[in-house]
């Protein structure tokens, strides 16, 4: 090393040497420690970036590097700690044989702006001037002698307010304990450490992680001072209590998460088990909830996710919990009941909190949701497997229609194997003949006559028996099977209906169920029109099925198919109406000959009121703009009488027929007058006759 670097290197003045652009080829140790940078950092710089704004400062000071001037300028820094300090900058330009022309910078802290002269000392009070942490100097009696503007920032307390007086005022506090016997007993050297409460000067209580050190004694000090920096956690607990809030809570409702409702549920199983009680988990998920995001934006399916949020923490008690499991699906934990049915009950009182109309992008809404339940110790002694189970009693709810709530039973373990068994077996359905049509009339409950009938397909299989459409059609929709097996049932039920009409029935008309596969084939009015034409059915006799879920699929093509077998003389029937979010501004936008009532509104009649509300604004919507109404599972003579009594004209269910097999349904059409007339059927229970005017 030649003698001129020991100079640079050793030199008590800051030196730099710098490109014209600005870009540093190096520092000396006195320029690194006046920037507070490593010499690497300080060689990875330019030279304006340690300048502080404004900008033409900055820019000033460039133009000074160039122009070469031996003369001081004042310039603002910014050291590496982030405090910003007044200096002063002079330049040489020269040719340096290796870089071309370079300029050679001397800086000098601002010894103008500095209080003692001592240029150290003075950097060290800027920067304690400028750090978030309070610091504070207590003489050997534990009194403050000096502080910093953050002690003032965080206490609340200045320099008149907190010189000469103990750390207890605004400081941390120990318990009752007081801080100056702790301090006092402090030997030199010695660093106590620790998490305390403090009170601000206005009396806030605030976390703080506090750090006291013994000084050794100085020459003129005969006793030991002491420097106290405590750090105000507050903002880091909020952010604590914010990451441990993201860990166990779901923004987006505010409800318990997947992690939250394991902990209490284990809890929760630890406390049951001890005093002989069950806990139950329901599982839900709405129907028809990607229909709304779908068709009405995330937005307003977020907004949907939220109302059901809070109607589910107001339909169970204050210690149970409702959580999001993710997307559409929540888990409700039951956590102390004294039998599983007590679980129905909730998930009855869900089913109908749910189903109040709510108003979404100005449209009126109905929700349901599919709830599966499954309960300690009954259906498994671990959560992992109870919550699996309630999984699988939901999906089963889930088949068996929206709205509906299903206690897992040890047989849907077995499901898989059994749905393995109907794919494998569904595609050879068909040429086994072992599909077969079935029918179920609709009666007109003011006179008990049969108006027309549903067919509904059976799968008869020998190693499987009687296999239910609830089964196998959504195999069938999986497996795009549903396309000729549709086919099939749709090109069936026309020529039933032609050898009916031909045997004297001819004001019958026959509804046909159609999936959403089936619905969204581009070419499907021209399907229809084919199967009319090649059976010689009339397309006035012809209603087609579908549920609201399929229309909210895709608005715009559905309204061409629509309007193509409106056109056609199609009839077209909204099924399941009242679950899924069906909307009662659809029946206004789209052409729909016949609205169904679901099964779950009608089973709540007589005694629902929610049900009963909901079963009439929807009949009397209906009828004001000309859609008839089928009120579809009526099981009950008192449920004949009120939808009679609430002009529903029309109804369909076990009360009237089960679904028959062909020859059967002729049998019952020449015995009509076997069918109940609703006013004729019986009457209600005397306590119930008044919910006919409700
Ligand atoms: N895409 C197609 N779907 C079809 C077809 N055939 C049937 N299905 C759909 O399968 C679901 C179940 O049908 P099913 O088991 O036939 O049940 C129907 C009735 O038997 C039943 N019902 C009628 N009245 C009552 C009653 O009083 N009580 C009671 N517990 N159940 C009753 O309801 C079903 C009628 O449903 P819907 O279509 O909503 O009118 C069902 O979703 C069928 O749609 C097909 O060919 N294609």
């Amino acid at each position: 090393m030649s003698e001129y670097h020991h100079l640079a290197e050793n030199s008590p003045a800051a030196l730099v040497l710098v490109r014209l652009n600005g870009t540093i080829i190096a520092a000396n140790n006195a320029a690194c420690r006046l920037l507070g940078l490593y010499r690497q950092q300080m060689e990875q710089l330019t030279v304006d970036q340690w300048l502080a704004r404004p900008i033409e400062r900055t820019r000033d000071a460039l133009a000074h590097i160039r122009a070469s001037s031996g003369t001081y300028i004042d310039v603002t820094l910014r050291h590496g700690e982030g405090f910003e300090f007044s200096a002063q900058l002079s330049s040489r330009v020269f040719e340096h044989p290796a870089h071309g022309r370079v300029a050679s910078i001397v800086l000098r802290f601002n010894a103008a702006l500095a209080t003692s002269g001592d240029e150290d000392a003075d950097v060290a009070q800027v920067a304690l001037d400028h750090i978030d942490e309070a610091a504070v100097l207590l003489d050997s009696n534990t009194r403050i002698r000096a502080l910093n503007p953050a002690y003032t920032r965080i206490t609340g307390y200045d320099e008149a307010a907190a010189l000469g007086q103990s750390l207890e005022l605004g400081a941390a506090r120990r318990g009752a304990d007081s801080w100056d016997g702790l301090i006092e007993a402090m030997s030199p050297g010695e660093r106590w450490t620790g998490e305390v409460q403090n009170r601000r000067r206005n009396g806030e209580l605030y976390p703080a992680y506090v750090k006291i050190t013994a000084l050794a004694p100085s020459e003129d000090e005969a006793a030991a001072q002491f420097v106290v920096v405590f750090r105000d956690l507050s903002a880091d607990k909020a952010y604590e209590a914010r990451i441990e809030y993201l860990a166990h809570y779901d923004t987006l409702t505010g409800l318990a998460n997947r992690t939250l409702i394991e902990k209490r549920a284990e809890l929760a199983r630890i406390a049951v088990a001890r005093d002989g009680r069950h806990l139950a988990l329901l599982f839900l998920d709405l129907d028809g909830f990607k229909a709304v995001n779908d068709s009405l934006g995330h937005a307003t399916g977020d907004e949907l996710l939220r109302h059901v949020a809070d109607r589910l923490r107001s339909a169970v008690s204050k210690t149970d919990i409702v959580a999001r499991q993710g997307g559409d699906e929540f888990v409700i934990l039951l956590d102390s009941i004294s039998k599983p049915e007590d679980a129905a009950y909730v998930a009855a009182r869900i089913q109908e909190t749910l189903r109040v109309p709510l108003t979404l992008n100005d449209q009126t809404v109905f929700t349901t949701a599919s709830i599966g339940i499954s309960c300690y110790p009954d259906d498994s002694q671990d959560l992992t497997t109870l919550l699996r189970n309630a999984d699988m009693a939901m999906y089963r709810a889930k088949r068996q229609g929206h709205g509906r709530y299903v206690f897992y039973r040890p047989e849907m373990d077995a499901n898989a194997h059994w749905m393995l068994q109907l794919r494998n077996n569904l595609h050879r359905a068909l040429d086994r003949d072992e599909l077969h049509v079935y029918y179920q009339p609709f009666v007109d409950v003011d006179s008990g006559t049969v108006t027309g009938i549903e067919a509904l397909l059976r799968w008869q299989n020998d190693e499987l028996g009687m296999v239910s459409p609830v089964d196998f059609i959504p195999i069938a929709e999986e497996t795009g099977l549903i396309i000729e097996i549709g086919q099939w049932v749709l090109r069936a039920a026309c020529r039933e209906l032609q050898r009916l009409h031909a045997r004297g029935y001819d004001h019958l008309r026959v509804a046909v169920n159609l999936s959403a596969r089936q619905f969204r084939q581009t070419d499907l009015v021209a399907q229809i029109a084919d199967v009319l034409a090649e059976t010689g059915l009339a397309s006035r006799y012809l209603e087609l099925e579908i549920t609201e879920t399929v229309l909210m699929e895709q608005a715009g093509a559905t309204l061409d198919t629509l309007h193509g077998l409106h056109e056609l003389g199609v009839a077209v029937a909204l099924d399941d109406f009242g679950t899924g979010y069906s909307s009662l501004s659809y029946l206004r936008r789209f052409p729909i000959t016949y609205l169904k009532v679901d099964k779950s509104f009608v089973d709540g009649i007589p005694g629902e009121k929610g049900d009963l509300t909901i079963t009439r604004t929807i009949v009397a919507m209906a009828r004001s703009l000309g859609i008839r109404v089928t009120a579809e599972g009526v099981e009950t003579a008192a449920q004949g009488k009120w939808l009679r009594h609430w002009n529903c004209e029309e109804a369909q269910g076990y009360l009237y027929s089960l679904p028959l097999a062909a020859d059967d349904l002729e049998w019952l059409l020449c015995n009509h007058d076997m069918l109940p007339v609703s006013g004729e059927i019986g009457t209600l229970a005397d306590n119930q006759s008044s919910v006919l005017e409700e």
